[in-house]
């Protein structure tokens, strides 16, 4: 890998094209074709191919602003250096779940990263009906692998300080801070929802109990340096097949809560399933379950096997990391749902349901379970539990 320096440029598909030469990606004389392929909300992303072999790369970007709005909103480009660093941190751990990185330059904002175009988004198929059997056990292994060994259970008090330094990302924490954490539960002007939910959205702003669960939930994600978590673990940022899965855009990432990723998945399957009839639901709900499954099984595999922290032998202990670990979790998930239902992002899972009526439905069932898994986190301790919860918000 080669860190080079040269000045910052957006670029073309024919400057990808030229970046791509100067890098020897392709052999020399290749046809190459290039395409602009981003559909996020805040980067460039290129797809250089060679016409003749279709082996291709992917060329990322980051602007100096968030694509999604515009100039007006600028944002750091050091999220391309947090990026690239995160999958190579990653890929110590979990090499299998995230893609190579080739190449990276922070000064042009670059990462030059393995093409994953033979895999879907997760949340495009989940939409469509695919099922991606090995999905959770997957997601539940990149949990507990990057997870621990990035805490101060597997690493020195001095490399985790380091990590916490190297990983220091103002900016794109100050989106998830507003979008996720503050701006749904006032009449802030980044909210985006239907007329039609109006009364639902006025009484959640109204909801005081449920102000001062999201408080304690914001705190938590301000000041629990935990370990190095993705920050953006939606099924957006995953792909998948029946026998693949690979996890990208961890620009979000830095020194958090524990059970931050985790919620942000489990909220993600549950945005799926208010979309889906109740008989397409239970393979989400099993989803959900191995995920928490997977994960407190490697987390306590690796807790064993190659803890450097002394009180990891102490009775109790694990239960007490793991139990809070879900329980924050729960309260993640039920962020993550509200603010993807009336905040500035929302997922094509509820926004794609064509029939207006059902639509608006399915928004006011999540505002509905989004509400009573920030409020009644205590209680659920065991994933079984969501199904109820859901069933409750499903017949109102
Ligand atoms: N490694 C990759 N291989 C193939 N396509 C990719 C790859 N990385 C990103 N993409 C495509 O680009 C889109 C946007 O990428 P993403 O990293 O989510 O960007 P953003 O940071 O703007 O959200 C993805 O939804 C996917 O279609
Ligand atoms: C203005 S950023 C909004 C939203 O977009 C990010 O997602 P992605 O990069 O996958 O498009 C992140 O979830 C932010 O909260």
């Amino acid at each position: 890998m080669n860190r080079q320096k040269s000045s910052y440029k957006p670029l073309s598909e024919n400057s990808a094209i030229a970046l791509a030469v100067r890098l020897n990606l392709f052999p020399a004389g290749s046809d190459l074709h290039c395409r602009e392929i981003g559909d996020g909300n805040l980067n460039l992303v290129f797809h250089i191919a060679d016409k003749s072999s279709d082996k291709g790369f992917i060329i990322k970007q980051a602007l100096p602003y968030a694509k999604v709005v515009g100039e007006s909103w600028p944002l750091s480009l050091d999220r391309a250096r947090i990026e690239s660093s995160a999958l190579q941190k990653q890929a110590e751990t979990v090499p299998a779940l995230v893609p190579r990185v080739y190449y990276t330059d922070d000064s042009l904002a670059v990462t030059v990263m393995e093409d994953l175009s033979h895999l879907k988004i997760s949340r495009t198929g989940l939409i469509g009906g695919e099922n991606y059997p090995l999905l959770s056990e997957h997601i539940g292994e990149f949990l507990a692998k990057t997870l621990f060994y990035s805490s101060d259970f597997a690493l020195e008090p001095s490399a985790k300080k380091e990590l916490v330094k190297k990983f220091t990302n103002p900016d794109l924490c100050k989106i998830t801070e507003d979008l996720v954490f503050t701006d749904p539960f006032f009449d802030h002007d980044t909210n985006d929802f239907e007329e039609e939910l109006r009364a639902d959205v006025e009484a959640l702003w109204a909801d005081t109990e449920l102000k001062l669960e999201t408080a304690k939930l914001k705190r938590k994600f301000l000041t629990e340096a935990d370990a190095l978590i993705h920050g953006d673990l939606h099924t957006g940022s995953i792909f998948a097949s029946d026998t693949e899965t690979k996890v990208i855009d961890p620009e979000f990432a830095y020194v958090g809560p524990l059970g931050f990723d985790i919620g942000q998945f489990i909220g993600n399957l549950l945005l799926n399933s208010l979309s889906k009839p109740s008989q397409e639901q239970e393979s989400l709900f099993q989803h959900i379950d191995t995920t928490w499954e997977v994960f407190q099984r490697e987390f306590s595999k690796s807790w064993e096997r190659d803890s450097l922290e002394v009180f990891t032998r102490t009775e109790g202990y694990l239960q007490h990391v793991l139990t809070k670990a879900f329980e924050d979790a729960v309260g993640f998930a039920g962020c993550e749902i509200i603010r993807r239902t009336i905040g500035l992002a929302h997922v094509a899972d509820l926004d794609g349901i064509a029939d207006k009526n059902r639509r608006i439905q399915a928004k006011q069932q999540a505002l509905a379970l989004g509400t009573a898994l920030i409020k009644e986190r205590t209680s659920i301790t065991q994933t079984k539990q969501l199904r109820s919860y859901f069933a409750q918000v499903a017949a109102s």
